[in-house]
């Protein structure tokens, strides 16, 4: 009985305990001595029958609670009706041990004063208790494999300090978290405090209700759920202000704690759609080099999407924004994608569409994706044929009968055939982006990179599908500013202002003006002096080539004149024809494009 106590004491506040202790020591006392005092008058033996009864119906009642549990209001009335029966009780075992017990008795005499007393102490503890708050593992109403959010959050709250807070712990590593995840153990307590308002958390194990055979693992060993005890005074600021508190901060736990994802669709594999790596690209938006202003307005961009749930349930539109970088290799579009993610925590999804067997395949990729993410098609001009396929089918043909095929023809030939596999249509690809399937999952973030924007389909980047379009070029002052910080931690510089010059003067995408200013070799005493005197002469080369190019190009105009015209009509000519591109097919073949094949 003295352990039963310690155990109950062990989950009850000190306050409670205190309080209930108090009012044993005050009846008990009374009662004792309100018994001795009438020593000689009354008789309290009548009492006998009748706490029997009261005693049979207690523990009738109490069967009937762990039934049909009866609530708060339940164990008030368990706890006032067993007060006053062993109130009784002790009354009546008091009487018997002064009128009629000898010696012999005695013992039985104590062991059922205490157990009296024992019994008044839970009857004072039970109308005292704590409100209790449940929070289960699995929810009823959810998918069989589905853990309540809540729980999982209040698990990732509690882990923080736990191995200072609670004395048995569960450690585990789970796949995609940073580290070693430390929790309390099942039928462990750690205390809290809220604004001065000490609440208790335990974490109870229920035992699984049915053997029956589950190939849910986690489940046989039987659901957890996390109780949360606290005073019937705190109850609203418990509920209104603690609760969402716990359930934030949880979330906040885990994202910080969980590894973003790279998925990829090329994983050969058919049973996983996509497979993942850990996301560990350090880029962020303070080393893009790019004009403040845009930089800045992207950030907003992101940022006011994150917090716009409402806003799109409001307008009646899918959460989720496309956005289409732009520009020539090098200025930095997959840098931005890997900041975007890093910014938003978001996992990536790379989807490489030459690896989509069909439209259905598309859909099922796009289910597979979780909230929270970015699903990024790079380079769409090289994995998509946009301009429809009955011109592009007669050129295919008219290639396949030459005898002697040109080295780039032959390149072009493995690559169709390889895209021959896939029957992603545009109207697929556009249904992905904003179909109704597209609405499946929410705050998601679709992005296309292009070193061509010109080349793609309209309708592929038309407003509401591509949101944002950002286009990334060459090297401005500003950019060169951010790079020169990054990379030599150089602010400023006399040689900074002829950079500004040569940079206005001639174009070098930021991957090159990063590479000449990447120190060579470690430890450089004048590392960041070499660096710019290095990309100065990187500079003048590129514009003494580009000068060359441009004289070149005037003095063959002259020289040929006419005929060159012509000749460089038939190669353009010749080239759209090849690759299959141009804005008047596009134009031509505009309602039909959406239901064109695309090669990929
Ligand atoms: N705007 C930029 N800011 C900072 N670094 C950049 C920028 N542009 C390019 N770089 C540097 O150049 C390298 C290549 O850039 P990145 O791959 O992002 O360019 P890209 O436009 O995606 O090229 P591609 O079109 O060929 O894929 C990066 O590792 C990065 O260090």
């Amino acid at each position: 009985m003295t352990f039963m106590n310690g155990v109950l004491c062990a989950y009850k506040s000190g306050e409670i305990i205190l309080q209930a202790a108090a009012l044993t020591v005050l009846v008990t006392g009374g009662l004792t001595l309100y018994t001795f005092c009438s020593k000689k008058g009354h008789d309290f033996s009548f009492l006998g029958p009748f706490l029997l009864c009261a005693l049979l119906v207690l523990i009738a009642f109490g069967i009937i609670r762990i039934l049909f549990p009866l609530g708060r209001l339940g164990s008030l009335i368990a706890g006032c009706a067993s007060a006053l029966v062993f109130s009784g009780f002790l009354r009546y075992d008091t009487d018997n041990l002064i009128k009629r017990f000898d010696y012999d008795d005695y013992l039985l005499a104590a062991s059922a004063l205490y157990s009296n007393t024992f019994n008044l102490f839970l009857a004072f503890l039970n109308i005292l208790d704590d409100v209790t708050i449940t929070f289960e593992e699995y929810q009823s109403d959810e998918s069989f494999h589905g853990r309540n959010e809540a729980y999982t959050a209040i698990e990732n709250y509690l882990s923080i300090d736990s191995s200072e807070r609670a004395s048995k712990l569960k450690a585990k590593t789970t796949k995609g978290m940073r580290s070693i995840a430390f929790s309390m153990d099942d039928y462990e307590v750690i205390t809290d405090e809220f604004e001065g308002i000490k609440v208790k958390w335990y974490l109870e194990k229920q035992l699984p209700v049915s053997q029956s055979i589950s190939w849910d693992v986690s489940r046989d060993e039987g659901r957890r759920c996390y109780k949360l005890m606290f005073k019937d005074k705190y109850r609203s600021i418990i509920t209104e202000s603690y609760i969402p508190y716990v359930i934030e901060e949880g979330k906040k736990i885990k994202k910080r704690n969980k590894f973003q994802k790279l998925y990829t669709n090329c994983n050969g594999d058919d049973r996983d759609l996509w497979t993942y790596v850990t996301f560990q690209h350090p880029a962020t938006f303070d080393a893009i080099a790019m004009e403040p202003n845009k930089k800045q307005e992207i950030i907003n961009d992101l940022m006011a999407f994150t917090k716009s749930k409402e806003y799109y349930n409001r307008i009646g539109k899918a959460w989720k924004r496309g956005y289409l970088l732009y520009g020539p290799p090098g200025t930095g579009k997959s840098s931005v994608i890997a900041a975007m993610a890093n910014l938003l925590h978001y996992d990536v999804y790379d989807l490489e569409l030459t690896a989509v067997q069909d439209n259905t395949s598309l859909r099922k990729l796009l289910i597979d994706t979780s909230k929270k993410s970015i699903i990024v098609i790079e380079d769409i001009d090289c994995s998509l044929d946009l301009t429809g396929q009955r011109k592009n089918q007669s050129k295919d043909d008219e290639n396949k009968d030459s005898k002697v095929l040109p080295i780039k023809e032959m390149a072009k030939g493995t690559r169709d055939k390889k895209k021959s596999k896939s029957k992603v249509t545009l109207s697929g690809l556009l249904n992905f982006i904003d179909g109704l399937w597209s609405a499946c999952g929410e705050e998601r973030i679709i992005l296309f990179t292009t070193n061509h924007v010109d080349k793609l389909d309209p309708a592929l980047i038309r407003r509401g599908r591509m949101d944002k379009h950002i286009e990334l070029s060459y090297c401005g002052f500003e950019a060169f500013k951010v790079l020169a910080k990054n990379y030599l931690n150089l602010e400023s510089h006399n040689l900074f202002e002829k950079i500004r010059t040569l940079l206005e003067e001639t174009r070098m995408t930021p991957a090159d003006v990063a590479e000449n200013l990447m120190p060579k070799s470690p430890g450089l005493e004048n590392a960041g002096e070499v660096g710019l005197e290095n990309l100065i002469l990187a500079l003048e080369k590129a514009k003494e080539v580009e000068r060359l190019k441009a004289e070149e190009a005037l003095k063959g105009d002259g020289d040929n004149g006419e005929l060159d015209e012509e000749e460089s009509d038939e190669e353009d000519d010749e080239e759209d024809g090849s690759e299959g591109e141009g804005t008047s097919d596009e134009d031509e073949d505009d309602d039909s494009s959406d239901e064109d094949l695309l090669k990929i």
